[in-house]
């Protein structure tokens, strides 16, 4: 999977490279209306002959509705089976441009070109492609690789504060359930924003090496969804409410607290742990506002994690910093009291 992952200062040559190479007979090119403006101006001298499909940004529109335009721009310019698709944007472009490809006339060629830090460690590796439904997180979707992902890292000096925290949480993730001595290094220096290369290759370099292993997510692959099971269902409830509403990463960061803290809970995780991950998450992110009645509405969200089995909810803990256990079975009064102690904090 790697081999297919360039990441530098030169992929746009590489980008063109390819893009010329494989002699596409059509390559179109999705953005949203801030790519549009700030990324794509970049890239288009490297970009042979192509049509730009523009959506509007924000985890609002990853949705079947957006899609529907999409496809429908690609019938307009009969797309057919060797064209490509290539999606400059963050993970929602990302996961909306590939689920677009994944079934349009059955799959057609995509390529990623991730402009967020969260879309460049995480969202642009490993094939999980989808969009929102009834607000639920990446409730439809397909697995399906893309040909290429090209990370440029200059993309990321125009994004905001928020989104470049938003995007650590997963760096943050790949440390706790993989990379005990790099949470270590890091947990003192907090956001650490100088050399954004080399934190994008290891991170890439966790994730590959996992969905390598296990691409569909029967076993191994759950351990990337540590801080999701809670984390979506907070993304999902609060995503209703435009003037609440969090960011992936910050949502992903409530849940990895509450799920540390239900780690320690079931006797897998010790105390100081917890404590080191907590000092180090609000070091990053602010809490966040949640009421003890809104606490059951929430946890029933979790009921339709991807990761269960009928109503039993699986979430992946940890047995250490660095080392996740998936499959632990958890409840909603489990879930409950979680988001109390979050409270609590
Ligand atoms: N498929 C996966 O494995 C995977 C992994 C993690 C997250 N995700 C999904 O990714 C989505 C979140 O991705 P995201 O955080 O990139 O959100 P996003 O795509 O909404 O991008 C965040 C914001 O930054 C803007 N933006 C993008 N690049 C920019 C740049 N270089 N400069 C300035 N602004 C820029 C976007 O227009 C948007 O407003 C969620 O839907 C999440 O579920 C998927
Ligand atoms: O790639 C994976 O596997 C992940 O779980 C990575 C997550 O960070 C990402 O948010 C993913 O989209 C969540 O998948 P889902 O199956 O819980 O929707
Ligand atoms: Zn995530």
């Amino acid at each position: 999977m790697l081999e297919n992952i360039h990441i530098g200062l030169d992929v746009r040559e590489q980008l063109q490279e390819f893009l010329k190479n494989r002699a596409f007979d059509k390559i179109a090119v999705l953005v949203d209306e801030n790519t549009a403006a700030l990324c794509y101006p970049l890239l288009r001298p490297y970009l042979p002959e192509h049509t730009l499909i523009t959506i509007k940004s924000g985890e609002e529109q990853k949705t079947l509705a957006t899609c529907e335009h999409v496809w429908q721009q690609l019938t307009d310019i009969q797309a057919s089976r060797w064209s490509v698709l290539v999606n400059v944007g963050g993970g929602v472009i990302g996961d909306l441009g590939g689920f677009c490809a994944g079934v349009f006339k059955r799959g057609i060629y995509f390529v990623q070109v991730p402009t967020t830090l969260l879309a460049q460690v995480d969202a642009s590796v490993g094939g999980k492609t989808g969009v929102d439904f009834n607000g639920l997180k990446n409730h439809l979707g397909v697995f399906q690789e893309p040909l290429k992902v090209f990370i440029y890292p200059e993309f990321l000096k125009t994004l905001s504060e928020r989104e470049v925290k938003s995007g650590y949480a997963e760096i943050i993730k790949h440390w706790l359930i993989a990379e005990a001595a790099s949470f270590e290094e890091q947990r003192y220096i907090g956001l650490m924003t100088e050399d954004w290369t080399k934190l994008i290759e290891d991170s890439v370099a966790v994730k590959a090496r996992v969905v390598a292993n296990d691409p569909r997510e029967n076993g191994l692959r759950k351990i990337l969804n540590f801080g999701h099971t809670i984390g979506h269902a907070v993304e999902t409830y609060l995503l209703a409410q435009p003037q609440r509403k969090l960011l992936h990463g910050e949502a992903i960061a409530v849940g990895m607290l509450c799920e540390s803290y239900l780690s320690v809970r079931k006797g897998l995780l010790t105390q100081s742990d917890l404590s080191k991950i907590e000092t180090f998450l609000f070091s990053v992110y602010e809490k966040v506002n949640m009421a003890a009645r809104e606490y059951a509405a929430i946890a029933r969200l979790a009921l339709q994690d991807k990761k269960n089995t009928g109503s039993t909810i699986n979430c992946t803990l940890l047995a250490a910093i660095g080392e996740a256990v998936y499959d632990q079975p958890i409840t909603l009064a489990e879930i409950e009291v979680a988001l109390k102690y979050y409270h609590s904090l």
